[in-house]
């Protein structure tokens, strides 16, 4: 898996690991400059304009190698030389030293950054990197301002983006990149959404520092990636039948919003679950039966809302439940979800309304069962744990509960976050904006249920169901775009698991 590690444990892991394998600072550094240019090659045509503006740091040193590489590949390159380079890192001078004679470098002070026009269309930043310690001010808010303002230019970021703290939450400006290449692993504060205008799409290259020696310093952060999922899915073998790939129920809907319980259970069967059935008010049994042909209905007794009474007795054949899509938080659905807490024991996912129905029933809260995963995205989590200055406080409040109630929190949004109680927190890797439709966080219920129904792990069936569920909606939108719909996601379901080549 790979490890999270903030700033300021970098240097270090940096002086470790060239002491432990004999090679020079500026070997690494040439790794991750050849990183970055494996990368660019893919995306950018040799006719482009490409000017790299580079600080005295070492991420200016990581630009001004970069500019070798590609000069000498045919790109059409210039340097800008943006900082005090009197006070330049050491394999900052060496690769400026090491620069062509025929590359043009320009040194640029606030005259030239303010009257100088840009004919590029490429800009890569290598201003400041990680080692950025107070807000930009002076020249190099300048260029970044100016940078940012330039229109129809393709910007990427070197490791993070100018101005941006790997760790902290921004003050002031900081380089609108669209691209971010991140040098081994992404940055903590890459995972924040106040950043996403800063980040851009988030790429990770490799720069030859393995999983093994990052974990010594791990601070229990990861991001979870393709790799780390595939192996978690369970085989079945030929012999298997609907039994083994487990009876699922998700409960939920009302007047109003049965399309929601509908989205899940449809979403629980695309990722194999053997039986879905619904647990649904009396106005959701046709909806369901007509919507849904796969799904069994059972009904609860009042007609809108799921009530007290239902089928209790019909839990106990359930492998796994979810519960909360399209619920209500009226009177009749809190007393369901009371009952509901003291009869099922067994793997569940707590959703929606049914989080919900939590923040405002707060001695609900005791009632969790130990490892049953809640999928708040992040306003239902204010709601639960109140409100949140910044995302780095609501990651911290989500660790924080999870290891109170010992739970699986699974706060959604870009990079969902799942906290699990022993301390460790995964970023997920897949997904995309077009996700953010009604109806997506249903889908993502109905595939965790799916896989605690199958008898996968609690940890296993959340890591494998939040990243497959962005897959999903990655595949879903590719010709769709913004005009994705959740279905669409629930549609895409068996393409994701071709894509992981899992039968
Ligand atoms: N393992 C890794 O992750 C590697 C990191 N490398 C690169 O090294 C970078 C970190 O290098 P450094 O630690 O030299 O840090 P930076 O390149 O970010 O620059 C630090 C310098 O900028 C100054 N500075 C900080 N904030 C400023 C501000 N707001 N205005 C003006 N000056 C400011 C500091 O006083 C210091 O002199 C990474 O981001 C990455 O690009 C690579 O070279 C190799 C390996
Ligand atoms: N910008 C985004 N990038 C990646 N995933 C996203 C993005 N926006 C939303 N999602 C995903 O889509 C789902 C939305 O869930 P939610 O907000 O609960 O929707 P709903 O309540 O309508 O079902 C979550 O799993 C979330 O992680
Ligand atoms: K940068």
């Amino acid at each position: 898996m790979l490890e999270i590690i903030s700033g300021s444990s970098v240097k270090k892991l940096d002086a470790d690991f060239i002491a432990d394998r004999g090679i020079s600072s500026h070997r690494l550094m040439e790794n991750a400059a050849q990183a970055f240019c494996g990368w660019f090659e893919k995306k950018y045509h040799r006719n482009d304009k490409v000017g790299i503006f580079c600080g005295h740091g070492n991420n200016g040193g990581d630009g001004l190698a970069i500019g070798r590489l590609l000069w000498r590949k045919g790109y059409d390159i210039i340097v800008f030389l943006v900082g005090d380079f009197d006070r330049a890192s050491a394999d900052c001078r060496l690769n400026r030293e090491l620069l062509p004679d025929k590359l043009p470098a320009i040194t640029m002070n606030d005259e030239d950054i303010k009257h100088m026009e840009f004919d590029l269309n490429v800009v890569i930043d290598a201003v400041l990197g990680i080692g950025v310690n107070r807000p930009l001010e002076g020249n190099i808010l300048h260029m970044i301002t100016k940078l940012n303002g330039l229109s129809e230019v393709s910007k990427v970021a070197v490791d993070i983006p100018t101005g941006l703290p790997s760790d902290e939450c921004l003050k002031g400006e900081a380089f609108r990149a669209d691209v971010t290449v991140s040098f081994q692993f992404p940055k903590f504060s890459l995972m924040f959404p106040e950043h996403a205008a800063f980040v851009g799409k988030l790429h990770v290259v490799n720069i030859g520092i393995d999983r093994n020696f990052l974990s010594q310093f791990s601070e229990n952060k990861f991001y979870l990636q393709k790799k780390d999922v595939v192996d978690r899915h369970i085989s079945f073998s030929r012999f298997s039948h609907k039994g083994d790939f487990g009876r699922v129920l998700l409960a939920g809907g009302s007047y109003g919003s049965m399309g929601a319980i509908k989205m899940s259970a449809e979403a629980a069967l695309r990722t194999g679950s053997g039986l879905a059935a619904c647990l649904v008010p009396q106005c959701g049994v046709n909806i369901i039966q007509i919507a849904l042909p796969e799904a069994q209905v059972l009904s609860a007794e009042s007609e809108n809302n799921l009530g007290k009474s239902y089928p209790q007795d019909s839990l106990k054949r359930f492998d796994a439940i979810g519960v909360g899509p399209g619920m209500g938080t009226n009177s009749d659905a809190v007393s369901f979800l009371k009952d509901f807490f003291t009869r099922y024991h067994g793997p569940k996912v707590i959703d929606a309304d049914a989080i919900n129905i939590l923040a405002k029933e707060k001695e609900l809260l005791n009632e969790l069962d130990e490892n049953c995963v809640l999928t708040p995205h992040l306003k239902e989590f204010e709601r639960l744990v109140g409100a949140c200055t910044n995302h780095k406080e609501r990651l911290s409040k989500s660790m924080v509960f999870s290891k109170k109630y010992r739970c699986i929190v699974v706060l959604k949004g870009a990079h969902t976050c799942i906290s699990f109680p022993d301390g460790r927190q995964f970023f997920n890797s897949t997904g995309n904006k077009h996700m953010a439709t009604g109806g997506a966080g249903d889908v993502l219920t109905g595939m965790i249920t799916s896989f605690l129904g199958q008898g996968y792990s609690v940890e296993n069936a959340t890591l494998c169901g939040v990243y497959q569920h962005g897959l999903a909606g990655e595949i879903a939108s590719v010709y769709k775009k913004r005009g994705t719909i959740a279905t669409d996601i629930v549609r895409a379901i068996p393409k994701s698991y071709l894509v992981l080549k899992i039968d």
